[in-house]
Protein backbone atom coordinates (compact mmCIF):
# COMPACT_ATOMS: atom_id res chain seq x y z
CA UNK A 1 0.00 0.00 0.00
CA UNK A 2 1.65 3.20 -0.98
CA UNK A 3 -0.10 6.74 0.51
CA UNK A 4 0.21 10.45 -0.30
CA UNK A 5 -0.31 12.82 2.65
CA UNK A 6 -0.99 16.66 1.13
CA UNK A 7 -0.53 19.46 3.57
CA UNK A 8 0.05 23.07 3.02
CA UNK A 9 2.70 22.64 6.28
CA UNK A 10 5.27 19.77 7.11
CA UNK A 11 7.92 19.86 10.13
CA UNK A 12 10.94 20.82 9.60
CA UNK A 13 9.89 22.05 6.20
CA UNK A 14 7.33 24.65 7.44
CA UNK A 15 5.24 24.44 10.39
CA UNK A 16 3.33 27.19 11.80
CA UNK A 17 1.54 25.04 14.57
CA UNK A 18 0.66 21.37 15.17
CA UNK A 19 -0.51 20.78 11.69
CA UNK A 20 3.05 20.36 10.72
CA UNK A 21 4.38 18.41 13.53
CA UNK A 22 1.91 15.75 12.51
CA UNK A 23 2.57 15.87 8.73
CA UNK A 24 6.09 15.74 9.88
CA UNK A 25 5.83 12.69 11.89
CA UNK A 26 2.78 10.47 10.89
CA UNK A 27 4.14 9.14 7.45
CA UNK A 28 7.49 8.41 9.30
CA UNK A 29 5.75 5.77 11.68
CA UNK A 30 3.17 4.54 8.83
CA UNK A 31 6.43 3.54 6.57
CA UNK A 32 8.18 1.85 9.54
CA UNK A 33 4.41 -0.13 9.89
CA UNK A 34 5.33 -1.10 6.20
CA UNK A 35 3.06 1.58 4.49
CA UNK A 36 4.70 4.03 1.61
CA UNK A 37 3.83 6.96 2.50
CA UNK A 38 4.96 10.16 0.90
CA UNK A 39 4.11 13.99 1.63
CA UNK A 40 3.46 16.19 -1.20
CA UNK A 41 3.71 20.26 -0.17
CA UNK A 42 4.30 23.43 -1.34
CA UNK A 43 7.17 24.38 -1.85
CA UNK A 44 7.70 27.91 0.10
CA UNK A 45 10.57 30.42 0.30
CA UNK A 46 11.95 29.93 3.54
CA UNK A 47 15.09 28.62 5.71
CA UNK A 48 14.81 25.23 4.80
CA UNK A 49 14.39 26.04 0.96
CA UNK A 50 17.45 28.49 1.03
CA UNK A 51 19.48 26.12 3.20
CA UNK A 52 18.86 22.60 0.97
CA UNK A 53 19.36 21.88 -2.79
CA UNK A 54 16.25 20.19 -5.41
CA UNK A 55 15.75 18.54 -8.98
CA UNK A 56 13.06 18.79 -11.09
CA UNK A 57 11.23 15.34 -11.29
CA UNK A 58 7.84 17.06 -13.68
CA UNK A 59 7.18 20.06 -15.48
CA UNK A 60 3.84 21.18 -16.51
CA UNK A 61 1.00 23.43 -16.57
CA UNK A 62 -1.71 24.54 -14.84
CA UNK A 63 -4.80 26.06 -15.54
CA UNK A 64 -6.57 28.27 -12.89
CA UNK A 65 -9.61 30.01 -14.09
CA UNK A 66 -8.15 32.51 -16.80
CA UNK A 67 -4.76 32.29 -16.13
CA UNK A 68 -1.71 29.78 -17.05
CA UNK A 69 0.54 29.05 -14.23
CA UNK A 70 3.87 26.87 -15.00
CA UNK A 71 4.98 24.50 -12.16
CA UNK A 72 7.44 21.93 -11.17
CA UNK A 73 7.89 19.04 -8.72
CA UNK A 74 10.84 19.21 -6.50
CA UNK A 75 12.72 15.98 -5.06
CA UNK A 76 15.65 16.52 -2.39
CA UNK A 77 18.51 15.92 -4.32
CA UNK A 78 20.13 14.96 -0.78
CA UNK A 79 17.97 12.74 1.82
CA UNK A 80 18.03 14.75 4.93
CA UNK A 81 14.73 13.73 5.88
CA UNK A 82 13.30 10.80 7.48
CA UNK A 83 10.06 11.40 5.27
CA UNK A 84 9.92 11.29 1.75
CA UNK A 85 7.99 14.45 0.37
CA UNK A 86 7.52 15.88 -2.79
CA UNK A 87 7.51 19.74 -3.01
CA UNK A 88 4.83 21.48 -5.64
CA UNK A 89 6.65 25.00 -7.11
CA UNK A 90 4.71 27.43 -8.60
CA UNK A 91 6.63 29.94 -8.45
CA UNK A 92 3.96 33.38 -8.85
CA UNK A 93 1.99 32.20 -6.15
CA UNK A 94 3.46 29.31 -3.34
CA UNK A 95 7.17 30.33 -3.08
CA UNK A 96 6.39 33.09 -0.41
CA UNK A 97 8.31 33.85 2.50
CA UNK A 98 5.19 32.88 4.54
CA UNK A 99 2.50 29.69 4.29
CA UNK A 100 -0.91 31.55 4.85
CA UNK A 101 -2.23 35.00 3.97
CA UNK A 102 -5.44 36.21 3.89
CA UNK A 103 -6.15 35.36 0.56
CA UNK A 104 -5.02 32.08 0.15
CA UNK A 105 -7.96 30.38 -2.63
CA UNK A 106 -5.86 31.37 -5.70
CA UNK A 107 -2.92 29.38 -3.66
CA UNK A 108 -4.32 26.49 -2.41
CA UNK A 109 -6.64 25.95 -5.66
CA UNK A 110 -3.92 26.12 -8.22
CA UNK A 111 -1.38 23.77 -5.84
CA UNK A 112 -4.50 20.85 -5.24
CA UNK A 113 -4.51 20.95 -9.32
CA UNK A 114 -1.15 20.73 -9.64
CA UNK A 115 -1.63 17.59 -7.32
CA UNK A 116 -4.47 16.02 -9.42
CA UNK A 117 -2.88 16.98 -12.43
CA UNK A 118 0.49 15.24 -11.63
CA UNK A 119 -1.58 12.29 -10.32
CA UNK A 120 -3.05 11.74 -13.51
CA UNK A 121 0.73 11.21 -14.82
CA UNK A 122 1.66 8.84 -13.08
CA UNK A 123 1.85 4.86 -13.84
CA UNK A 124 1.47 3.58 -10.34
CA UNK A 125 -1.35 5.37 -8.60
CA UNK A 126 -1.19 5.86 -4.71
CA UNK A 127 -3.96 3.14 -2.93
CA UNK A 128 -4.85 6.28 -0.54
CA UNK A 129 -4.86 9.95 -1.21
CA UNK A 130 -4.97 11.72 2.59
CA UNK A 131 -6.06 15.04 2.77
CA UNK A 132 -5.09 17.71 5.37
CA UNK A 133 -7.33 20.43 6.69
CA UNK A 134 -9.32 22.58 4.34
CA UNK A 135 -6.27 24.06 1.93
CA UNK A 136 -6.47 20.29 0.83
CA UNK A 137 -10.58 20.05 0.77
CA UNK A 138 -10.85 20.28 -2.78
CA UNK A 139 -9.01 17.24 -3.53
CA UNK A 140 -12.03 14.87 -2.67
CA UNK A 141 -14.64 17.12 -4.84
CA UNK A 142 -12.17 17.51 -7.57
CA UNK A 143 -11.52 13.42 -7.33
CA UNK A 144 -15.07 12.70 -7.85
CA UNK A 145 -16.28 15.42 -9.71
CA UNK A 146 -13.83 16.65 -12.93
CA UNK A 147 -14.34 15.00 -15.81
CA UNK A 148 -10.81 15.32 -16.17
CA UNK A 149 -10.16 13.64 -13.08
CA UNK A 150 -12.61 10.78 -13.98
CA UNK A 151 -9.63 8.00 -14.04
CA UNK A 152 -8.55 8.61 -10.01
CA UNK A 153 -12.12 8.25 -8.87
CA UNK A 154 -11.38 5.10 -7.50
CA UNK A 155 -9.24 5.74 -5.24
CA UNK A 156 -9.93 6.29 -1.55
CA UNK A 157 -9.24 9.97 -0.24
CA UNK A 158 -9.60 10.55 3.36
CA UNK A 159 -9.53 13.96 4.77
CA UNK A 160 -8.22 14.69 8.43
CA UNK A 161 -9.80 17.70 10.06
CA UNK A 162 -6.88 19.26 12.30
CA UNK A 163 -9.27 22.21 12.97
CA UNK A 164 -12.86 22.64 11.88
CA UNK A 165 -12.50 26.86 12.50
CA UNK A 166 -11.01 27.65 9.44
CA UNK A 167 -12.44 26.59 6.57
CA UNK A 168 -10.84 28.30 3.66
CA UNK A 169 -14.15 30.24 2.36
CA UNK A 170 -14.80 31.67 -0.90
CA UNK A 171 -17.28 33.20 -3.38
CA UNK A 172 -18.91 31.27 -6.09
CA UNK A 173 -17.70 33.98 -8.84
CA UNK A 174 -14.20 32.38 -8.27
CA UNK A 175 -15.66 28.48 -9.33
CA UNK A 176 -13.92 28.67 -13.04
CA UNK A 177 -10.81 28.50 -10.54
CA UNK A 178 -11.86 24.27 -10.48
CA UNK A 179 -11.62 22.21 -14.05
CA UNK A 180 -14.83 21.68 -15.36
CA UNK A 181 -17.34 19.60 -13.81
CA UNK A 182 -21.28 19.14 -14.34
CA UNK A 183 -22.30 22.57 -12.83
CA UNK A 184 -25.85 20.76 -11.33
CA UNK A 185 -23.19 19.06 -8.75
CA UNK A 186 -22.47 22.61 -7.09
CA UNK A 187 -23.87 22.26 -4.77
CA UNK A 188 -21.38 19.99 -3.26
CA UNK A 189 -19.07 22.81 -3.06
CA UNK A 190 -21.59 25.15 -1.51
CA UNK A 191 -22.08 25.88 2.13
CA UNK A 192 -24.27 29.05 3.53
CA UNK A 193 -24.24 30.21 -0.02
CA UNK A 194 -20.32 30.05 -0.13
CA UNK A 195 -17.73 27.90 -1.50
CA UNK A 196 -16.50 25.89 2.10
CA UNK A 197 -13.22 23.88 0.51
CA UNK A 198 -13.60 22.14 4.60
CA UNK A 199 -17.33 21.78 3.82
CA UNK A 200 -16.41 20.05 -0.10
CA UNK A 201 -14.13 17.71 1.21
CA UNK A 202 -16.04 16.20 4.00
CA UNK A 203 -19.36 16.12 1.66
CA UNK A 204 -16.64 14.11 -0.93
CA UNK A 205 -14.19 12.20 0.98
CA UNK A 206 -14.95 8.92 1.91
CA UNK A 207 -14.07 8.69 5.10
CA UNK A 208 -13.19 11.70 7.74
CA UNK A 209 -11.10 11.90 10.42
CA UNK A 210 -10.60 14.23 13.35
CA UNK A 211 -7.44 14.54 15.69
CA UNK A 212 -9.21 13.17 18.75
CA UNK A 213 -12.29 10.98 19.23
CA UNK A 214 -13.93 13.72 21.91
CA UNK A 215 -13.47 16.40 19.46
CA UNK A 216 -15.25 14.21 16.41
CA UNK A 217 -18.06 14.12 19.03
CA UNK A 218 -17.95 17.99 20.02
CA UNK A 219 -17.91 19.06 16.01
CA UNK A 220 -21.60 17.63 15.79
CA UNK A 221 -22.21 20.57 18.60
CA UNK A 222 -19.51 22.70 17.82
CA UNK A 223 -18.12 23.35 14.64
CA UNK A 224 -17.85 27.05 13.06
CA UNK A 225 -21.34 26.13 11.55
CA UNK A 226 -20.32 22.98 9.88
CA UNK A 227 -22.36 20.99 12.74
CA UNK A 228 -25.58 19.62 10.63
CA UNK A 229 -23.01 18.54 8.19
CA UNK A 230 -20.88 16.63 10.02
CA UNK A 231 -23.98 15.31 12.30
CA UNK A 232 -25.35 14.11 8.90
CA UNK A 233 -22.06 12.79 7.95
CA UNK A 234 -21.84 11.27 10.74
CA UNK A 235 -21.21 7.70 9.82
CA UNK A 236 -18.11 8.26 7.84
CA UNK A 237 -16.48 10.06 10.48
CA UNK A 238 -14.08 9.21 13.47
CA UNK A 239 -11.67 10.36 15.61
CA UNK A 240 -7.81 9.17 15.83
CA UNK A 241 -5.72 10.79 18.89
CA UNK A 242 -2.54 12.12 17.32
CA UNK A 243 0.20 10.75 18.44
CA UNK A 244 3.92 12.58 18.81
CA UNK A 245 7.23 11.86 17.19
CA UNK A 246 9.19 10.57 19.96
CA UNK A 247 12.75 11.17 18.00
CA UNK A 248 12.36 14.58 17.81
CA UNK A 249 10.39 15.21 21.04
CA UNK A 250 13.07 13.11 23.38
CA UNK A 251 14.66 14.96 26.35
CA UNK A 252 17.33 12.45 26.38
CA UNK A 253 18.99 13.06 23.21
CA UNK A 254 17.14 16.66 22.64
CA UNK A 255 19.64 19.13 20.65
CA UNK A 256 17.52 22.36 21.70
CA UNK A 257 17.47 21.95 25.68
CA UNK A 258 19.92 22.58 28.02
CA UNK A 259 20.71 19.33 29.91
CA UNK A 260 19.24 16.20 28.37
CA UNK A 261 17.40 13.94 31.12
CA UNK A 262 15.16 10.93 31.35
CA UNK A 263 12.99 9.86 33.82
CA UNK A 264 16.25 8.52 35.73
CA UNK A 265 17.79 11.71 36.05
CA UNK A 266 14.71 13.85 35.69
CA UNK A 267 15.59 15.52 39.19
CA UNK A 268 18.76 17.01 37.78
CA UNK A 269 17.85 17.57 34.17
CA UNK A 270 14.73 19.89 35.24
CA UNK A 271 16.49 21.61 37.04
CA UNK A 272 19.19 22.61 35.02
CA UNK A 273 16.63 23.74 32.80
CA UNK A 274 14.69 25.60 34.85
CA UNK A 275 17.90 27.55 35.78
CA UNK A 276 18.76 28.41 32.56
CA UNK A 277 14.90 29.62 32.01
CA UNK A 278 14.68 31.75 35.32
CA UNK A 279 17.97 33.38 34.39
CA UNK A 280 17.25 34.20 31.12
CA UNK A 281 13.99 35.90 32.18
CA UNK A 282 14.98 37.02 35.49
CA UNK A 283 12.96 34.50 37.87
CA UNK A 284 14.27 32.82 40.93
CA UNK A 285 14.17 29.24 40.18
CA UNK A 286 12.98 28.39 43.69
CA UNK A 287 9.35 28.93 42.43
CA UNK A 288 7.08 27.00 40.42
CA UNK A 289 7.38 28.23 36.72
CA UNK A 290 4.19 27.93 34.76
CA UNK A 291 4.53 28.32 30.83
CA UNK A 292 1.91 28.80 28.51
CA UNK A 293 3.24 27.77 24.39
CA UNK A 294 1.13 28.73 21.39
CA UNK A 295 -0.90 31.24 18.95
CA UNK A 296 -2.59 34.02 21.16
CA UNK A 297 -5.73 33.28 19.74
CA UNK A 298 -9.54 33.31 21.18
CA UNK A 299 -9.42 29.28 20.55
CA UNK A 300 -6.81 28.99 22.84
CA UNK A 301 -8.20 31.02 25.59
CA UNK A 302 -5.09 33.72 25.22
CA UNK A 303 -7.32 36.75 25.69
CA UNK A 304 -8.23 35.38 29.29
CA UNK A 305 -4.49 35.04 30.41
CA UNK A 306 -4.17 39.05 30.89
CA UNK A 307 -6.55 38.89 33.65
CA UNK A 308 -5.65 35.72 35.07
CA UNK A 309 -2.06 37.00 35.33
CA UNK A 310 -2.66 39.95 37.19
CA UNK A 311 -4.74 38.54 40.09
CA UNK A 312 -2.01 35.19 40.03
CA UNK A 313 1.18 37.26 40.09
CA UNK A 314 -0.34 39.36 42.53
CA UNK A 315 0.58 37.15 45.12
CA UNK A 316 4.08 36.29 43.66
CA UNK A 317 3.67 32.53 44.23
CA UNK A 318 4.77 31.58 40.97
CA UNK A 319 6.51 32.64 37.86
CA UNK A 320 4.86 32.63 34.60
CA UNK A 321 6.44 32.84 31.32
CA UNK A 322 4.69 32.58 27.75
CA UNK A 323 5.90 32.28 24.26
CA UNK A 324 3.54 32.76 21.40
CA UNK A 325 2.23 35.55 18.87
CA UNK A 326 -1.22 36.06 16.93
CA UNK A 327 -3.71 38.82 18.09
CA UNK A 328 -2.18 42.07 19.18
CA UNK A 329 -4.59 43.00 21.22
CA UNK A 330 -3.74 39.86 23.38
CA UNK A 331 0.01 40.51 22.49
CA UNK A 332 0.14 44.37 23.81
CA UNK A 333 -1.51 43.01 26.85
CA UNK A 334 0.68 40.78 27.52
CA UNK A 335 3.58 43.15 26.86
CA UNK A 336 2.36 45.57 28.96
CA UNK A 337 2.75 43.13 32.24
CA UNK A 338 6.05 42.94 32.14
CA UNK A 339 7.13 46.49 33.85
CA UNK A 340 4.76 45.70 36.54
CA UNK A 341 5.50 41.75 37.60
CA UNK A 342 8.88 42.11 36.99
CA UNK A 343 10.97 39.41 38.25
CA UNK A 344 7.66 36.47 38.22
CA UNK A 345 6.44 37.45 34.52
CA UNK A 346 7.47 37.55 30.90
CA UNK A 347 6.92 37.09 27.85
CA UNK A 348 8.07 36.44 24.12
CA UNK A 349 6.34 37.54 21.48
CA UNK A 350 7.28 35.43 18.15
CA UNK A 351 7.91 31.87 17.02
CA UNK A 352 10.84 30.32 18.30
CA UNK A 353 11.42 26.68 17.81
CA UNK A 354 14.60 26.12 20.07
CA UNK A 355 12.52 28.17 22.71
CA UNK A 356 9.74 26.03 22.97
CA UNK A 357 11.66 23.00 23.63
CA UNK A 358 13.55 24.48 26.59
CA UNK A 359 10.35 25.71 28.32
CA UNK A 360 8.53 22.09 27.94
CA UNK A 361 12.29 21.10 29.64
CA UNK A 362 12.57 23.62 32.34
CA UNK A 363 9.14 24.48 33.47
CA UNK A 364 7.04 23.06 36.26
CA UNK A 365 3.75 23.28 34.65
CA UNK A 366 2.13 24.08 31.45
CA UNK A 367 -1.61 26.04 30.77
CA UNK A 368 -3.74 25.35 27.96
CA UNK A 369 -7.12 26.68 28.71
CA UNK A 370 -8.36 26.43 25.22
CA UNK A 371 -12.06 27.15 24.23
CA UNK A 372 -11.06 24.65 21.17
CA UNK A 373 -8.58 21.83 20.81
CA UNK A 374 -8.98 19.20 18.09
CA UNK A 375 -5.84 17.27 20.02
CA UNK A 376 -3.22 19.86 21.21
CA UNK A 377 0.00 18.19 20.88
CA UNK A 378 1.37 20.60 23.88
CA UNK A 379 0.36 18.25 26.39
CA UNK A 380 1.57 15.79 24.75
CA UNK A 381 5.07 17.17 24.70
CA UNK A 382 4.56 18.47 28.16
CA UNK A 383 4.11 14.86 29.80
CA UNK A 384 7.26 13.73 28.02
CA UNK A 385 9.05 15.94 29.27
CA UNK A 386 7.81 15.89 33.01
CA UNK A 387 5.74 19.02 32.86
CA UNK A 388 2.49 18.86 34.19
CA UNK A 389 -0.10 19.81 32.29
CA UNK A 390 -3.00 22.40 33.38
CA UNK A 391 -6.08 21.69 30.43
CA UNK A 392 -9.73 23.18 29.68
CA UNK A 393 -11.40 20.00 29.65
CA UNK A 394 -12.38 19.75 26.07
CA UNK A 395 -11.35 17.69 22.81
CA UNK A 396 -8.06 16.00 23.05
CA UNK A 397 -7.03 17.80 26.42
CA UNK A 398 -9.96 15.67 27.83
CA UNK A 399 -8.90 12.68 25.90
CA UNK A 400 -5.25 12.74 27.44
CA UNK A 401 -5.40 14.50 30.56
CA UNK A 402 -6.98 12.84 33.75
CA UNK A 403 -6.87 15.64 36.87
CA UNK A 404 -4.61 14.54 40.16
CA UNK A 405 -8.31 14.42 41.88
CA UNK A 406 -9.70 11.51 39.79
CA UNK A 407 -6.73 9.79 40.40
CA UNK A 408 -4.41 10.94 37.07
CA UNK A 409 -1.69 13.31 36.98
CA UNK A 410 -2.93 16.36 36.00
CA UNK A 411 -5.38 19.37 36.61
CA UNK A 412 -8.47 20.15 34.37
CA UNK A 413 -10.73 22.72 34.73
CA UNK A 414 -14.37 22.53 33.21
CA UNK A 415 -14.63 26.08 31.32
CA UNK A 416 -12.90 28.81 30.01
CA UNK A 417 -13.26 31.17 31.95
CA UNK A 418 -10.61 33.58 33.95
CA UNK A 419 -11.80 31.99 37.71
CA UNK A 420 -11.56 28.12 36.57
CA UNK A 421 -7.98 28.95 35.35
CA UNK A 422 -7.28 30.75 38.61
CA UNK A 423 -8.52 28.27 40.71
CA UNK A 424 -6.89 25.84 38.73
CA UNK A 425 -3.31 27.34 38.89
CA UNK A 426 -3.92 28.14 42.81
CA UNK A 427 -4.56 24.56 42.93
CA UNK A 428 -0.78 23.66 41.55
CA UNK A 429 0.49 26.36 43.16
CA UNK A 430 -0.23 24.08 46.25
CA UNK A 431 0.80 20.64 44.25
CA UNK A 432 3.77 21.92 44.28
CA UNK A 433 4.81 22.53 47.85
CA UNK A 434 3.89 18.50 48.22
CA UNK A 435 7.49 18.04 47.02
CA UNK A 436 7.17 14.34 47.28
CA UNK A 437 3.45 13.51 45.32
CA UNK A 438 5.05 16.68 42.76
CA UNK A 439 8.24 14.62 42.17
CA UNK A 440 6.59 11.23 41.96
CA UNK A 441 3.55 12.39 39.20
CA UNK A 442 5.84 14.35 37.19
CA UNK A 443 8.45 11.24 36.62
CA UNK A 444 5.19 9.03 36.34
CA UNK A 445 4.00 11.02 33.14
CA UNK A 446 7.34 10.55 31.60
CA UNK A 447 6.42 7.20 31.44
CA UNK A 448 2.77 7.36 29.73
CA UNK A 449 3.18 6.73 25.76
CA UNK A 450 1.91 9.07 23.17
CA UNK A 451 4.15 7.63 20.31
CA UNK A 452 2.08 7.60 16.83
CA UNK A 453 2.47 3.81 17.05
CA UNK A 454 -1.14 3.04 18.11
CA UNK A 455 -2.16 5.47 16.14
CA UNK A 456 -0.62 4.72 13.09
CA UNK A 457 -2.15 1.32 12.91
CA UNK A 458 -5.41 3.25 13.41
CA UNK A 459 -4.90 5.20 10.40
CA UNK A 460 -3.32 2.21 8.20
CA UNK A 461 -6.84 -0.09 9.53
CA UNK A 462 -8.82 2.45 8.30
CA UNK A 463 -7.20 2.68 4.85
CA UNK A 464 -7.38 -0.92 4.56
CA UNK A 465 -10.83 -1.02 5.06
CA UNK A 466 -11.11 1.05 2.14
CA UNK A 467 -8.99 -1.12 -0.39
CA UNK A 468 -10.98 -3.76 0.44
CA UNK A 469 -14.38 -2.37 0.65
N1 LIG B 1 5.29 30.73 19.43
C1 LIG B 1 5.66 29.48 19.27
N2 LIG B 1 6.97 29.16 19.21
C2 LIG B 1 7.37 27.87 19.04
N3 LIG B 1 6.51 26.84 18.90
C3 LIG B 1 5.21 27.11 18.93
C4 LIG B 1 4.71 28.43 19.12
N4 LIG B 1 3.36 28.39 19.09
C5 LIG B 1 3.01 27.10 18.91
N5 LIG B 1 4.12 26.33 18.82
C6 LIG B 1 4.19 24.89 18.57
O1 LIG B 1 3.15 24.59 17.61
C7 LIG B 1 2.54 23.36 17.94
C8 LIG B 1 1.11 23.64 18.38
O2 LIG B 1 0.41 22.51 18.27
P1 LIG B 1 -1.12 22.32 18.76
O3 LIG B 1 -1.51 20.96 18.36
O4 LIG B 1 -1.20 22.58 20.21
O5 LIG B 1 -1.94 23.48 18.08
P2 LIG B 1 -2.52 24.00 16.66
O6 LIG B 1 -3.69 24.76 17.09
O7 LIG B 1 -1.49 24.71 15.91
O8 LIG B 1 -2.91 22.72 15.80
C9 LIG B 1 -4.13 22.16 15.30
O9 LIG B 1 -3.75 20.89 14.74
C10 LIG B 1 -3.13 20.04 15.69
C11 LIG B 1 -2.66 18.81 14.95
O10 LIG B 1 -3.70 17.95 14.60
C12 LIG B 1 -4.07 19.71 16.84
O11 LIG B 1 -3.36 18.97 17.82
C13 LIG B 1 -4.60 21.02 17.47
O12 LIG B 1 -5.55 20.73 18.48
C14 LIG B 1 -5.19 21.88 16.38
O13 LIG B 1 -5.69 23.10 16.90
C15 LIG B 1 3.39 22.75 19.04
O14 LIG B 1 4.45 22.04 18.47
C16 LIG B 1 3.93 24.00 19.76
O15 LIG B 1 5.09 23.75 20.51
Amino acid sequence: MNVIHVSAECYPIAKVGGLGDVVGSLPKYQSEAGVGAKVIMPFYDNKFSAAHSFKSIYESELVLGEEIYPYKFLKLKEEVLDIDVLFVDIPKLLFKNFVYSDDDTARFTAFQIAVMDWLLTLKEKPSIIHCHDHHTGLIPFMAQECFKYESLNQIPVILTIHNAQYQGWFSHDKVYYLPAFDISNNGLLDWDGVINPLAAGIKCAWRVTTVSPSYMEELQQAANGLESLLSHENKKCVGILNGIDTEVWNPETDEFIEKNYSAKNIQTGKTANKKWLCKQFGFSASKPLFAFIGRLVYEKGADLLPTVLEEILLKKECNILILGSGNSEVENALENLKKKYKGVYNVFIGYDEKLSHLIYAGADFLLMPSRVEPCGLNQLYSLRYGTIPLVRSIGGLKDTVIDIEDGGFGFSHAEASEIDISKTINRAVQFYKEERTFKKTRKYIMSIDHSWNVSAKQYIDLYNSLKSG
